[in-house]
């Protein structure tokens, strides 16, 4: 394990060889452009990553930056197709040693369902770290320039290393698991919950919080088929009748994921209907609405029981990611899918 602290950037001059980054491009705000239906109107995903390391004065000394481009979506589009380009691409390029590290320039709205997801298929030392905007290019103090210059200064950086994948937005380092999105439009959007983020990034420095050696990598294998089971995840909410339940489980839901309210909670009616699905072999998860804190077991739902599963402190969207590549690969018990929600890599 490397010890937590500073370092400055990399110093190409003196280097034998700069580290080879290579970004891979899939749209988002960071690569948006204006259009004129408002002052603040844009579309996503509308600008080439090789123009984005063309429009950032100093990557060049970084690193030796390719750049390639695997979509050109607004991440409220990112899907199964996407997520498994990546994955494949990114196995690719460290097992043949092609780079030292990887950007994913993305979208803000799902980047922590695709980090999360990454983090569970990938298996190297080697740092991938995501990134985004919270304003187009051509918006004042647009944030794209430097968040792309400390997400290649952070791949480039030797501290990076076993630290598996990470989101750097606005000179900080998060991690998959606790990382969220948690203001519509402010540049300090993203935050750990319930967690510390894992450290800080500047032009200058990189700084980490923790020890490196703590990150448990890939714990599950692609699915060979490229496709991911169907999990929706449905919002409860007062008055709540057992309509989309029933739906879910008329149209062929693997498995469900409840964003109860509170402890994960839901009316009687949605109850009746969870425990209808548990009896169809639906793996019924348990999450919460509430951005903070954790859900636990046999609070207010009997779930031991009930046959359910509680999500602790996974929000909805991941715990669907985390119940699709589970029942991918064959976990479908609710005592080894909830052993899985236990742990907090
Ligand atoms: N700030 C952003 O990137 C939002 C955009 N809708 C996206 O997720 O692609």
């Amino acid at each position: 394990a490397e010890p937590a602290g500073s370092t400055s950037a990399a110093s190409p001059e003196s280097a034998t060889a700069k580290p080879r980054i290579i970004i891979l491009a899939t749209g988002g705000t960071i690569s948006g452009a204006a259009d004129a239906r408002s002052a603040i109107g844009y579309n996503s995903g509308e600008v080439s990553g090789q123009q984005l390391v063309q429009g950032v004065p100093g990557i060049e000394k970084l690193a030796t930056v390719k750049s390639e481009q695997i979509s050109n979506i607004g991440s409220q589009d990112m899907n199964d197709k996407v997520w498994f380009s990546l994955a494949r691409r990114i196995t690719q390029i460290f097992e043949g040693n092609e780079a030292d590290g990887v950007v994913i320039t993305h979208g803000t709205d799902t980047m922590e369902e695709t980090a999360f997801f990454l983090h569970n298929v990938l298996d190297s030392a080697k740092p991938v770290v995501l990134v985004g905007s919270m304003r187009p290019g051509g918006a004042l103090s647009a944030d794209g320039p430097r968040n792309l210059y400390e997400a290649i200064q952070l791949a480039a950086s030797p501290q990076a290393k076993a630290r598996g994948v990470m989101v750097v937005m606005n000179d900080t380092i998060h991690t998959p698991r606790w990382v969220t999105k948690t203001n519509v439009t402010s540049v300090q959007s993203f935050q750990s919950l319930n967690a510390s983020p894992a450290g800080y990034v500047d032009p200058a420095s990189v700084r980490f919080l923790a020890p490196a050696g703590q990150v448990v990598q890939a714990p599950f294998a692609l699915p060979k088929d490229d496709q991911l089971p169907r999990v929706p995840i449905i919002y409860a909410h007062s008055n709540m009748d057992a309509s989309q339940i029933d739906h879910a489980i008329e149209n062929n839901a693997r498995g469900i994921v409840i964003a109860g309210v509170g402890d994960g909670n839901v009316s009687k009616p949605a109850m009746q209907a969870m425990l209808r699905a548990v009896q169809k072999g639906i793996v019924v998860i348990r999450a919460t609405r509430v951005p903070s804190g954790f859900v636990n077991r046999n609070v207010e739902v009997d779930d031991d029981k009930s046959g359910f599963v509680v999500a602790y402190d996974l929000n909805p969207q991941k715990a669907r990611v985390l119940t699709q590549l589970l029942i991918a690969n064959g976990v479908t018990a609710a005592d080894k899918v909830q052993q899985a929600f236990a742990a907090t890599y």
